[in-house]
């Protein structure tokens, strides 16, 4: 899918700007709408895809702070990024809302997610993300996926090696994985930076992410060559035993 960048969007320094469409909305109003259309999907969802407290306000916990996030993050035009755990599509669904010079995938183990998240992606007309059912265990051996994307996304998926080792088999040298994390990251540090060793990662940083109504930082590792072969181990085991 990177073939298919939006010609719309062009280089201004280092950040990307979206010209307006002519003599038609902006595409940044029309990301608006449909962000706006996407929280509504997400409350009125019938399968529960955000905790009951959170419904009400989907928009400013979990759209503005995914918003907050792909701003960040600013990925290169043309890159493939994988959501890995995307739940009901986050941050997935916005990165692909707000970057549609950027191809998404999205994954999770849950097939009724999945659905879901397709169904949100056909009523949002989102054309640059895919979906993908099945556990990151069984996806990262999967050749049309192993190694293959410029960058893994992840949000509450578990801790910094849980996130590591379900993440690692996505990425090849030089890619990265960049983990979504709130204010007590500190404690996992050691523990991620132990097991991004045995992975072929570096900690390249931890950075504050600003603009989120919470506080919210990025870890964001790198790959210095390709996946272990045995990465990952099998199916619930990197959850159960976390690489310390
Ligand atoms: C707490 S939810 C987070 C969802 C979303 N990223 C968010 O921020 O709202 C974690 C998601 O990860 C998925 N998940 C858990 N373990 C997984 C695995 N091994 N492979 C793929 N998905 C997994 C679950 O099905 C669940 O949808």
């Amino acid at each position: 899918m990177s073939g298919r960048a939006d010609r719309r969007v062009r280089r201004l320094g280092r950040r990307w700007e979206r010209p307006s469409r002519e003599g038609g909305a902006s595409v940044t109003e029309e990301a608006e709408e449909r962000l706006d259309r996407y929280a509504e999907l997400l409350r009125d969802s019938p399968i529960n895809l955000v905790s009951r407290g959170a419904r009400a306000s989907v928009r400013e916990r979990h759209i503005v702070e995914s918003r907050a996030v792909v701003e960040h993050l600013n990925p290169r035009p043309d890159s493939s990024w994988l959501d890995l755990g995307t739940g009901g599509g986050l941050p997935g669904i916005v990165l692909a809302i707000e970057r549609p010079d950027v191809e998404v995938v999205l994954a999770d183990a849950r097939a009724k997610k999945v659905r879901e998240v397709e169904r949100f992606c056909a009523v949002l007309g989102v054309a640059n993300a895919a979906v993908r059912c099945g556990r990151a265990e069984q996806l990262a051996r999967d050749p049309e996926l192993r190694g293959r994307f410029d960058g893994v996304l992840v949000r509450a998926l578990g801790t910094l090696p849980v996130v590591a080792e379900l993440a690692r088999g996505f990425v090849g040298p030089g890619g990265e994985i960049v983990a979504v994390k709130g204010p007590g990251v500190d404690a996992e540090l050691e523990a991620g930076r132990s097991a991004a060793d045995m992975l072929g990662l570096d900690i390249e940083s931890v950075e504050e992410v600003a603009d989120a109504a919470t506080v919210v930082r990025l870890v964001r590792f790198r790959a210095v060559g390709a996946p272990p072969a045995t990465t990952p181990r099998a199916d619930g085991v990197p959850q159960r035993h976390p690489l310390a």
